[in-house]
């Protein structure tokens, strides 16, 4: 698919995460420096650079897994102030400010059926059902009603992926572009509004890069949230992001659409150059 085919129309006011001069030093190493962007909802924001501009350290930052050295991180919202994540505890930027994310290396739980590891995403809410007391969790309506719903929303999911006749066989066991994009999945079953999808595409064949395109435009049409995507596949981040940034030694040296990144000369010095010289 084109990248104009995919761009979707963002509103004016359709802001989802402001990153305001985001810097993150490691004692003498400055892996993220004043890195300052926008990601909005229903649009893809790919994330891109050579192997050690920062791209993870970014991610991490955003999802609570390191405390920024410096900088802003704005999480804005319908119903009231932006909530400022690098203020908040990790395990809270996923259940307050509903910012989910996948890893580089596959983490469900492979012993765990297909269905079940769509119901496991879901623990938080259905905990919350029970009142957190085991009469709750065996007696009350409220959480049979909740866990009925977690069934369907996992099945949901399992229909969207083509995977119901999977949904009892263990995830450890599904071929592997099945995994990524059960894992995606995944995350999308705690209702996320940011999503955050760290090397999605890596080790997909061709065809499984292309059922995960289908699924990552999905979600951004359907279900109208934002996506930040960090891949090395060009074909998968230049096909279906709105909007790309590209970092470099931990700083960002560009900032736009695909078409603009394709043809700024800082980006094929410092990144498409070195795929080119890698083709040959
Ligand atoms: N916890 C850490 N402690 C020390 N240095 C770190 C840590 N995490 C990352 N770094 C360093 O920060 C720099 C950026 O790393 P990062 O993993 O963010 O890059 P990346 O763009 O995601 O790379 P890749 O594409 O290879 O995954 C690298 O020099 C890395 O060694």
């Amino acid at each position: 698919m084109s990248a104009a085919a995919a761009t979707s129309v963002a509103l004016p006011d359709d802001t989802l995460l402001t990153v305001e001069h985001l810097t993150m030093r490691f004692g003498g190493l400055v892996a993220v420096e004043e890195v300052t962007f926008e990601a909005k909802r229903r649009q893809i924001t790919g994330v891109i650079g050579p192997n050690g501009a920062g791209k993870t350290t970014l991610f991490n930052c955003i999802t609570g897994f390191y405390k920024p050295t410096t900088g802003r991180l704005s999480l804005h919202r319908d119903d009231g102030p932006p909530l400022l994540l690098e203020q908040m505890d990790g395990y809270l930027i996923g259940q307050k400010a509903r910012v989910a994310r996948t890893f580089q290396n596959i983490r469900l739980f492979p012993g765990m059926s297909a269905l079940e590891n769509l119901m496991v995403a879901q623990h938080n809410k259905l905990m919350r059902a029970s009142g957190f007391t085991f009469l709750g969790l065996i007696g009350m309506p409220g959480y049979r009603r909740a866990e009925a719903e977690a069934k369907e929303k996992a099945v949901r999911w399992l229909e969207r992926l083509g995977m119901v006749n999977l949904a009892d066989d263990p995830a450890g066991s599904l071929p592997y572009g099945a995994q990524r994009r059960l894992e995606i999945a995944r995350a999308m079953c705690t209702d996320p509004v940011l999503l955050c999808l760290d090397e999605p595409a890596a080790g997909l064949n061709p065809r499984e890069s292309a059922e995960l395109n289908h699924l990552l435009l999905e979600i951004r049409d359907q279900i109208g949230i934002g996506i930040l995507l960090i891949e090395h596949d060009m074909s998968v981040v230049m096909g279906i992001s709105d909007h790309i940034v590209v970092l470099d030694y931990g700083r960002k040296i560009a900032d736009g659409t695909p078409t603009e990144i394709q043809r700024d000369p800082a980006v094929i010095r410092a990144y498409l150059g070195e795929e080119e010289k890698d083709d040959r």
